[in-house]
């Protein structure tokens, strides 16, 4: 039974859903020490986290059973990718469900620190009823600057211009269809962006190139009493600069949901009058958690179960609509791939996945990656999985060329290249969605891939179906399909037989041992 542990705090739907599954026992640990979790770590398939726990190259090295990191929530910063794309780990999030939650939270701290709110808040609490020094600033007809306009960046746009602010952005990621989409003035620097805006508001991720991305000097480009909005990440500007700055008047407030030692509430910022801050809660709304909690439960099970993934961080994004297509390709390619290392035995040194025809046209990041996988399992078993499938052949000095070809014929081909030789296996899906091998180093066939396939070579002459079939009648094992093929007459002949058994090795080497049979093969897919 696989196992899972939580860290920290999901839905209870989400963690009632996950123990609806009887495959999966559950554990709901959300106050172990590090050391603890360090300690159990061994024992779990996979583990669901919120921004708190660091799932860094500390725990990997003792999270040696781990397939799946789920991260209830957006942000993935305090994950380390690369450590869990080496080892096959799998990262899943859940980049949509809170994002509304983000948004508004980022306008409420936008209103509150533009009016005094807290301030004022507090002086009415200790039974003071004055208006002094609590003057605000109107938004509307003001400038707002996004940083990082994805979507976070997107909904707070359509909503501030709904308050009449005119919206300018600086995102060099994106493509100048987004600024237009929005209706948004593009910034080419991010000085730019700083000399223009009344309010600023950050929605990049944490990134080596986004950490202190605004410093003292920069405050001092913008216009005095620039407003500042960080509901994104703690670090994206340097607290110690921005405290500074605030204190004399360059920026006039701060909202303030992340702090770069959060959880630890340690920072300049805190004991000024002028910012409003909150303990990480743009996404702590009922509805943003029973999203987030259910969504990453879902993916956390479907990774589990070797299912696709539609929010798999380290492997290629898929939309809904194609991911049938793909899986069915997959399909093909990992058949295609696993033909090799069962037929042949010759360390690789290249391989080429040819997509033609109508194949050209499919998302073919995963089916590659699929060929690969099925290519190194047989040697390398569940070490090599879809995540890690690029890495592994990288790290085998495999060169993998993929390429697409115009074709009247809709086929994938996978060329695996060797000192001695080449190997070519080719299929496709047929109308009816059935995966088919459609030649094997020149042979043409039709098969369907079954879990036991016998590859026998042999002298085209009279006799060798028929000495195969009784040898196998007389080992019980039962032929399912037989497929013969040959190149030319009274060369060797191809047979490919699906059985519906294991065959023997005992049998294996008495089918062997048949007079015309030149080699004979077990294939398990
Ligand atoms: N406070 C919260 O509770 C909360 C909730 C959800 C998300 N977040 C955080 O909000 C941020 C935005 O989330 P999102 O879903 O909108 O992300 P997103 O990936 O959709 O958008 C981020 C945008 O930032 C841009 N970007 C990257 N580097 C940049 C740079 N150097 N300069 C300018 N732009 C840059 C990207 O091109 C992208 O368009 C993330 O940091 C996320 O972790 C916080
Ligand atoms: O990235 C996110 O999803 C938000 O920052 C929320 O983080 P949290 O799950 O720790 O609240």
């Amino acid at each position: 039974m696989k196992k899972i542990i939580v860290t920290e705090k999901i839905s209870d739907k989400g963690v009632a859903l996950l123990k609806a599954q009887k495959d999966l026992q559950v554990d709901v640990e959300m106050n172990l020490s590090r050391e603890e979790l360090l300690k159990r770590i061994p024992e779990y398939d996979a583990i669901i986290v919120r921004s708190v726990t660091k799932i860094n190259e500390e725990f990997y090295k003792h999270a040696t059973n781990l397939k799946v990191v789920g991260r209830a929530g957006n942000g993935v910063d305090n994950i380390q990718m690369e450590g869990a794309t080496k080892r096959g780990i799998i990262v899943v999030n859940t980049p949509e469900s809170n994002i509304v939650s983000a948004a508004e939270h980022t306008i409420g701290l936008m209103l509150s620190s533009c009016r005094n709110t807290v301030k004022a808040h507090k002086m009415i609490e200790s039974r003071v009823w004055n208006r002094d020094g609590l003057k605000g600033m109107e938004l509307m007809g003001k400038t707002l600057g996004i940083i990082g306009l994805g979507r976070i960046g997107g909904l707070v746009t359509t909503r501030m211009q709904a308050f009449g602010m005119k919206v300018i952005a600086y995102d060099p990621y994106i493509a100048d269809a987004r600024f237009k989409k929005y209706n948004v003035k593009k910034c080419e620097t991010l000085d730019e962006l700083l000399k223009e805006s009344d309010v600023i508001t950050i929605h990049t991720p944490k990134t080596e190139e986004t950490m202190n991305m605004i410093t003292y000097k920069d405050w001092q480009k913008c216009k005095k009493g620039v407003r500042v909005v960080n509901c994104a990440r703690g670090g994206l500007y340097n607290e110690q600069d921005l405290a500074k700055a605030i204190r004399e008047g360059l920026v006039a407030s701060a909202g303030v949901d992340v702090l770069v030692d959060e959880p630890k509430p340690i920072s300049p910022l805190i004991d000024l009058p002028q910012c409003v801050l909150t303990p990480h809660l743009g996404a702590d709304t009922q509805e943003a958690q029973d999203n987030v909690g259910i969504a990453i439960a879902e993916e956390v099970i479907a990774a589990l179960r070797g299912e696709m993934v539609p929010n798999a961080v380290n492997l290629p994004a898929l939309q809904a609509g194609e991911l049938d297509t793909v899986k069915k390709f997959m399909a093909l390619g990992e058949d295609l791939g696993k033909l090799y290392y069962q037929l042949e035995h010759n360390a690789v040194e290249k391989v080429e996945v040819i997509y033609s025809g109508a194949l050209a046209e499919i998302e073919t990041d995963m089916v590659t990656r699929a060929v690969l996988k099925g290519l190194f399992e047989p040697v390398l078993k569940e070490r090599v999985n879809y995540v890690n499938a690029e890495l592994t052949a990288e790290g085998r000095g495999v060169e993998v060329i993929e390429s697409k070809e115009n074709s009247p014929v809709n086929l994938l081909t996978v060329k695996v290249h060797t000192k001695k030789g080449t190997f070519t296996a080719a299929g496709n899906v047929n109308p009816e969605g059935e995966v088919r091998i459609k030649d094997i180093n020149g042979y043409q066939f039709d098969i369907e891939p079954a879990a036991f396939m016998l590859a026998v070579n042999n002298e085209d002459k009279p006799g060798m179906i028929g000495q195969i079939g009784t040898l196998l009648g007389a080992s019980k094992v039962n032929i399912a399909t037989m497929q013969v093929s040959r190149n030319q007459q009274n060369g060797v002949a191809m047979m490919f037989l699906t059985v519906d058994s294991e065959v023997g090795k005992e049998t294996l080497k008495l089918l062997q041992g048949l007079d015309g049979i030149t080699k004979v093969q077990l294939i398990k897919i």
